[in-house]
């Protein structure tokens, strides 16, 4: 991307998107272009179509989608799936059409198998079942691979599929029922502060494990991956193997350790119960960051670092939805 190239940010006020954006800023990107939904339903065709035909981007990121936490995966598995399949479509089709040179589609580490071989490399995608609570968004996902893979075989596109792990940070979802894990310990951990309650009841039995990254090191590393050389680039693009990289840590926690770490930086000294009603879902899914690793990415926000962060910048806003 050079600092004149028109980039589209789908998403740009979600967690991703907005971290996308903050980063291209940052950089001195002249030419971002976005839309609202009220602008733009990605749903609409004819208007996705109108959109690219008109803007002509050259460069987009994908960071729209429909998207929650355990809950809401398994409570409206219609819409994740519907949802994501048609807004994915339209916007890798109107790429297409318009000639977009590079595309990063983000899909999520949900799409490996329930069971794959810890830490999960690419190569585990499609070798086992899935897990059910979110099988219906990552097959969505899943089509969003194979979509990208073979419209580079058979249109010469250079779309790149990124797989990031559970992400957190500001501009989150803190809706305790269709939020992920870490802003809802957040918010639960706070509101028990604030009111003086001697519990906070975490999901599942807390030994699930989960591998966090902080929204601005994704960003970091979706405009690291846009901006590589072509060699680097291509060499994620060939025939053989889905145009996949995986975008994380290489280290986990459990969901236990994760809400100790949330108490200690809210200054929580209650204890933690145990809600074993809820679903734990995948026992674990930490990511190979191998190949990320290879071509010169690193993380450099630690968990705590991270939740602290997010916490500095949210509490205020939290404290009057409370
Ligand atoms: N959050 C996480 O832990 C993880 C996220 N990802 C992936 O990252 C990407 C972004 O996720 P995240 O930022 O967390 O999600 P958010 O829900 O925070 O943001 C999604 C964005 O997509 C927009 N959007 C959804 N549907 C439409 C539509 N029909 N028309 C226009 N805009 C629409 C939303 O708009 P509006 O603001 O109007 O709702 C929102 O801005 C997704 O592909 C997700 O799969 C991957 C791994 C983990
Ligand atoms: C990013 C990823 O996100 C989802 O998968 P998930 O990782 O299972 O999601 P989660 O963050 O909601 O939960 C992680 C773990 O945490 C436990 N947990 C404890 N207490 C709370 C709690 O209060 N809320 C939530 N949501 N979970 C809790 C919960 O029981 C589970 O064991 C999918 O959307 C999937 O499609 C996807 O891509």
């Amino acid at each position: 991307m050079t600092p004149e190239s028109r980039i589209y940010i789908a998403g740009h006020r979600g967690l991703v998107g907005s971290a996308i954006h903050r980063e291209l800023r940052r950089l001195g990107y002249a030419n971002i272009l976005t839309r609202t939904r009220d602008e733009l339903d990605l749903l609409n065709t004819n208007a996705v179509n109108d959109f690219f035909a008109t803007e002509r981007p050259e460069y987009v990121f994908l960071a729209a989608a429909k998207v929650g936490g355990i809950l809401a995966n398994n409570t409206y598995p219609a819409d994740f799936i519907h949802d994501n399949l048609i807004l994915q479509t339209n916007i890798i089709e109107a790429s297409r059409i318009n000639n977009v040179s590079r595309l990063l589609f983000l899909g999520s580490s949900c799409i490996y198998p329930k069971l794959a071989p810890q830490p999960m490399p690419e190569s585990s995608l499609l070798t086992g079942p899935l897990e059910p609570t979110n099988r219906p968004y990552a097959l969505a996902k899943i089509a969003g691979i194979e979509m990208c893979w073979s419209y580079n075989r058979q249109h010469k596109t250079k779309y790149l599929a990124a797989m990031p792990t559970n992400l957190y940070g500001p501009g989150d979802n803190y809706d305790l029922a269709n939020s992920h894990v870490l802003p809802a310990l957040i918010r639960k951990t706070a509101e028990a502060v604030e009111k003086n309650s001697p519990t906070v009841t975490v999901w599942g039995t807390g030994t699930p494990r989960r591998e966090l990254l902080y929204s601005d090191d994704l960003a970091q590393a979706c405009v690291f991956l846009m901006n590589l050389d072509d060699t680097r680039y291509n060499s994620l693009l060939n025939e053989t193997d889905p145009p996949l990289i995986n975008i994380g840590t290489g280290e986990d926690v459990t969901i236990r350790e994760l809400a100790e770490t949330v108490a200690e930086v809210i200054g929580f000294k209650g204890d933690l119960v145990f809600d074993a009603t809820k679903p734990d879902g995948t026992p674990r899914k930490l990511m190979d960051v191998t190949r990320l690793h290879n071509l010169g990415w690193h993380h450099t926000t630690s968990l705590e670092q991270g939740i602290r962060k997010t916490w500095d910048l949210i509490h205020d806003t939290l404290a009057t939805k409370a």
